[in-house]
């Protein structure tokens, strides 16, 4: 395995079609999905060159914790299905990558489980990198009782998807009638939330009566930073900094939701305005190399997450490939950065990144 995609074609050959279509799937068209890695090839990178520089370091500060890659794990639903380990699995991996791992709501092993199998494979000393996903419910007392399991498992931030007020179409999954797990796996998070549940997805109620109420009423009820997942608007990025929400991460869901939104690198500029450097942006959809996430994080993302990528390569060797994955994107990033004269991730600037070429550069006729 010598880059991201050859984790995808790795987990092709490996998985029931029908599962690696659910994985590679996107609302309708898929005409965003394609868009997010399209957007980060027609940027270009425009490197210094003689600044003396030493291997830069990719440390990054995320809402007052640490990590040691600016690359997260996204939320994806259902590792159990690409691998028997599942989350435990990613989440060892995440965990000695020094990388944050955003724990999905709707997970095979329970949140709790996660956090304990990413505890033994952090280093000395480290927290645990680990976030919970959350689909606010219309029944306050199950968000309730998910934020206390998120909160009992030791997580240190809530991200709360709000692109979702109802669930997206994927064509692909219709057509190879894809609608539940498996028998033997379960959303293990949602298991006994009420009396007689027992973990089925469908527990998972999207509902678009969500206001920013609920994101009031979630921060009353709980200690953790909210972050919102799935902005796209400027408006509603400066709504987000007005309600308190402690960071954005920038994402059409990898192009599952509504389709034919921007591009998440697209939409970045704008947010990043709107923010004015009061909360972090993050930013996923797409991100395949190192440059993609040189190019985000010169214009203005913190970090990067990745969805897609952990799927294939836990898919394709489990702990090990989702390790292998995590060393190879920093390997990606470090070659960037030191390619672009960066002494770090901080001396990633706008300068650095320009639209490809689409005309004559300085407008005159070629002498
Ligand atoms: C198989 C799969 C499952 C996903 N499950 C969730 C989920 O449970 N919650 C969520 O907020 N986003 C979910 N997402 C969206 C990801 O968090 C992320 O936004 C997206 O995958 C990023 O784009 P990328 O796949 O191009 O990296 C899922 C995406 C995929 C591909
Ligand atoms: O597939 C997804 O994108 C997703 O968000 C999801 C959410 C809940 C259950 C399964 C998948």
């Amino acid at each position: 395995m010598f880059c991201v995609k050859d984790f995808e074609a790795a987990a092709r050959e490996k998985l029931d079609p029908v599962h690696a279509d659910f994985i590679a799937g996107g609302a309708r068209d898929e005409i965003t999905v394609r868009a997010n890695e399209e957007a980060f090839a027609r940027l270009r990178l425009l490197p210094r060159v003689l600044r003396g520089r030493a291997v830069p370091g990719l440390d990054v500060t995320l809402l007052g914790g640490h990590a040691r890659l600016p690359v997260l794990l996204s939320p994806t639903a259902f590792h159990k299905l690409v691998d028997p380990e599942g989350e435990l699995a990613t989440a060892r991996a995440a965990a000695a990558a020094g990388a944050v791992m955003i724990a999905s709501m709707a997970s095979t092993v329970a949140v709790g489980e996660i956090a304990d199998a990413a505890r033994a494979a952090a280093g000395p000393g480290e927290t645990v990198p680990l976030w919970f996903q959350l689909y606010l419910q219309p029944d306050p007392e199950i968000t309730e009782a998910l934020v206390r399991r998120a909160t009992d498992a030791g997580c240190t931030a809530l991200v709360v998807t709000v692109d979702s007020p109802v669930l997206g179409a994927s064509e692909r999954n219709r057509r190879n009638g894809f609608h539940d797990l498996p028998a033997g796996l379960r959303c293990e998070n949602l298991v006994d939330l009420r009396d007689g549940e027992f973990g089925h997805v469908r527990q998972i109620a999207m509902s678009p009566e969500f206001s920013w109420e609920h994101i009031t009423w979630l921060r009353s009820v709980t200690e953790l930073p909210i972050l919102l997942k799935g902005v796209l608007h400027p408006e509603d990025a400066r709504l987000a900094v007005r309600h308190g929400v402690s960071g954005l991460l920038l994402s059409n869901h990898g192009g599952r939701q509504l389709d034919t939104v921007p591009a998440t690198l697209e939409a970045l500029p704008a947010i990043v305005a709107a923010v004015a450097g009061r909360i972090p942006v993050l930013l996923d959809g797409g991100v395949r190399r190192g440059t993609d996430a040189v190019k985000a994080l010169a214009l203005g993302a913190r970090a990067v997450g990745i969805g897609r990528p952990v799927m294939w390569a836990l898919a394709a060797d489990g702990e090990k490939g989702v390790r292998r994955l995590l060393e190879l994107l920093r390997e990606e990033i470090e070659d960037a950065l030191a390619l672009c004269g960066a002494a770090g991730l901080d001396e990633l600037t706008p300068d650095l990144v320009r639209p490809a070429w689409s005309g004559p550069l300085f407008g005159g006729a070629v002498s």
